[in-house]
């Protein structure tokens, strides 16, 4: 049976990738409205109401706005914006992390931020696992492409070749910092340091981790091993080779995919290591999760659709 789905922000950056990676698929049917009443209250509270699943590309403003004007207890919600994500009666939509049944039978899914996406992936488990303490301040250093910022920073970034790197969050308050405490059981907020690059698409996130420092923290061996284990058998959530060279590279023409990749280096005498996760923003880190989420609350395969 075919269902039916509403793209609130459909001409957005998230939304228009969203929309390519449903292109094709016969198990959905979209509901668009055209440009004169994408963002008429009306027009949007109908399809809003009509559709089995909508997905929210919109401000977080707007986001909390939509979802109040949906007045059916059927319709279910992704929401891409960062409004829920540590929300009361929201699942997080990280099914590796938060479980695939969880938002296999979730009314109201939050998707979550892209740098998130990556520090979570690497803290959680091994906080979980009780091989990182959760109690530790730690740090978080990530780079993303300009497409993260939406249409603003792509119009911002593309009229203004000069920008080589763009630090910001400067005051530490970025929005991200809640869900990356909460989603990893962290007692102390983490130290978040974004920065946008002169690339489109893509984004690094490192945790760098002090070893012997640190209490009860494993050796990048065991950490490497277990980040493996949990995720064994995801085809979203893959462990990186080691690099033959010494480096990584993101290349500012790479298309990008929807997968996420998890890498550990470590020093000769394990004293120190870096956690490193490299991802899509628009990817893992946003559309692609998206229709991830959108798969398996429809009961259908999770990656149906997904670029891995
Ligand atoms: N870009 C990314 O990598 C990621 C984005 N997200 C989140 O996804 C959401 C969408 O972001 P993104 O696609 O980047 O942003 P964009 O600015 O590219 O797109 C947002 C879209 O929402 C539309 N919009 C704004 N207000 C309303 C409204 N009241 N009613 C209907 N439409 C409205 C905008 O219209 P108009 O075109 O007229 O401006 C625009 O088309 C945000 O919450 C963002 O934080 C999450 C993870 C990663
Ligand atoms: C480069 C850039 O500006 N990135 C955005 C985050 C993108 C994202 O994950 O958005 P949401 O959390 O809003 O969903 C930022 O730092 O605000």
């Amino acid at each position: 049976m075919t269902q039916t789905v509403f793209i609130d922000g459909a001409a957005g950056t998230t939304g228009l990738e969203i929309a390519e990676r449903l292109a094709g698929r016969a198990e959905f049917s979209l509901i668009t409205l055209d440009e004169a009443r994408r963002k008429d209250a009306a027009a949007r509270a109908e399809a809003l109401n009509d559709a089995d699943f909508v997905i929210l590309c919109l401000p977080d403003e707007a986001a909390v706005e939509a979802t109040a004007m949906i007045a059916n207890g059927r319709t279910r919600v992704i929401d891409a914006s960062t409004a829920h994500r540590v929300a009361p009666g929201w699942v997080y939509g990280f099914p590796e992390v938060a479980g695939h049944d969880a938002v296999a039978g979730a009314a109201r899914v939050s998707n979550p931020g892209c740098y998130s996406t990556g520090f979570i992936a690497l803290v959680a488990p091994l906080v979980r696992a009780g091989l990182l303490p959760g109690d530790w301040p730690y740090s978080c250093n990530a780079i993303s492409g300009y497409s993260g910022g939406g249409k603003a920073l792509i119009e911002r970034f593309e009229a203004d070749r000069d920008i080589a790197w763009r630090g910001y969050a400067l005051s530490l308050g970025h929005k991200h910092v809640p869900e990356m405490q909460a989603r990893c059981g962290l007692s102390i907020a983490p130290l978040f340091s974004p920065a946008v690059i002169p690339a489109h698409r893509g984004m690094v996130v490192e945790v760098p981790l002090p070893l012997s420092a640190m209490p009860n923290a494993a050796t990048p061996d065991r950490l490497r091993a277990a980040l493996a284990a949990f995720y064994a058998g995801s085809p979203v959530v893959v462990m990186g080779d080691a690099p033959a060279d010494g480096e990584m590279l993101l290349r500012a023409s790479d298309a990008g995919d929807d997968r996420i990749e998890l890498s550990v280096f470590a020093n000769s005498d394990a004293s120190q290591a870096r956690l490193v996760a490299q991802l899509d923003n628009l990817g893992k880190g946003a559309s692609g999760a998206c229709v991830q989420n959108l798969n398996i609350m429809a009961g259908l395969p999770e990656t149906a659709g997904l670029r891995l």
